[in-house]
């Protein structure tokens, strides 16, 4: 197993207050004990991406970091503040937005009720029509029930919802899984947009081709842990290596 504290580049890194930080973190799901001492960082104004295969621990993370995980134990400290302690709803006004691997859109609801539903945890989120400038294509299906929508719309939707809390800091589970490739160059665009306007994103991604487009650093979670972390840099020079540990 690789040093998970040394990142993989010549160029030394520069260190801003973390976003997110995460250390020593661990989760169950009953007796299972599925993370085992995850420490991470994630500076503000960054895209950073979590790989590893199927059943490592990514979407666990997530979901430790929102406090939806049955039981966990470490710190997660979100803009300086500990929120381990905190109920679900309490970490989500500490500025975090999750965008889950099944997107969590309702049949019930059609695209313009889905972007009336979140509660703004923070100034400047996006109003109904600046999510919509975003995602045109939402504007066409405003009065369509979530379920008729595409999987591209509905992650659409799923993102564009999250942006209405005004949260700094985006999770996104697998947002292009299986989207046609049209549609993952679209919500790869969105991710550079996001990044431009300064929000930070904790993104668990397969594509790593994708990754590599948005991510500014990767970490690789293996069995709980961190296995390995890198930069733009180091993750083209281990490209070989990391292939074989991720099994593609
Ligand atoms: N609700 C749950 N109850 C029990 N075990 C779970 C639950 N969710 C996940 N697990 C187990 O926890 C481990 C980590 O799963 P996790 O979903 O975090 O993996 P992942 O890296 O996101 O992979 P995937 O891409 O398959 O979702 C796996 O062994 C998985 O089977």
């Amino acid at each position: 197993m690789t040093d998970a504290a040394a990142i993989h580049s010549s160029e030394p890194m520069l260190t801003p207050e973390p976003m997110l930080a995460i250390r020593d973190l661990h989760a169950w799901y009953g007796e299972s004990h599925v993370l085992h001492g995850i420490d991470l960082e994630v500076p503000p104004g960054q895209v950073v991406t979590l790989l590893g295969r199927n059943g490592a621990g990514k979407s666990t993370t997530l979901k430790s970091i929102m406090g939806i995980v049955p039981r966990r134990r470490g710190s997660i400290c979100l803009q300086g503040t500990e929120t381990i302690g905190l109920r679900p709803f309490h970490i989500a006004r500490h500025g975090v937005a999750f965008c889950p691997e099944d997107r969590g859109i309702y049949a019930t609801l059609d695209v313009k009720e889905h972007l009336e539903l979140p509660k703004q945890v923070d100034d400047g989120g996006f109003s109904t029509e600046q999510a919509l400038d975003l995602f045109p294509n939402l504007r066409e299906r405003l009065h369509s029930p979530g379920t008729k929508l595409s999987g591209g719309e509905q992650q659409m939707l799923a993102i564009a919802r999250s942006l209405r809390t005004g949260a700094p800091l985006l999770l996104l589970d697998e947002p292009t899984e299986g989207l046609a490739p049209s549609i993952v160059e679209q919500i790869g665009d969105t991710i550079k947009k996001l990044k431009s306007q300064g929000y930070t994103i904790l993104l668990v991604e397969q594509n790593l081709r994708f990754a590599m487009e948005v991510a500014d650093q990767f970490y690789l979670i293996d069995h709980g842990q961190v296995a390995a972390h890198y930069d733009r840099d180091g993750i083209e020079k281990d490209i070989d290596a990391l292939l074989a540990r991720l099994g593609v």
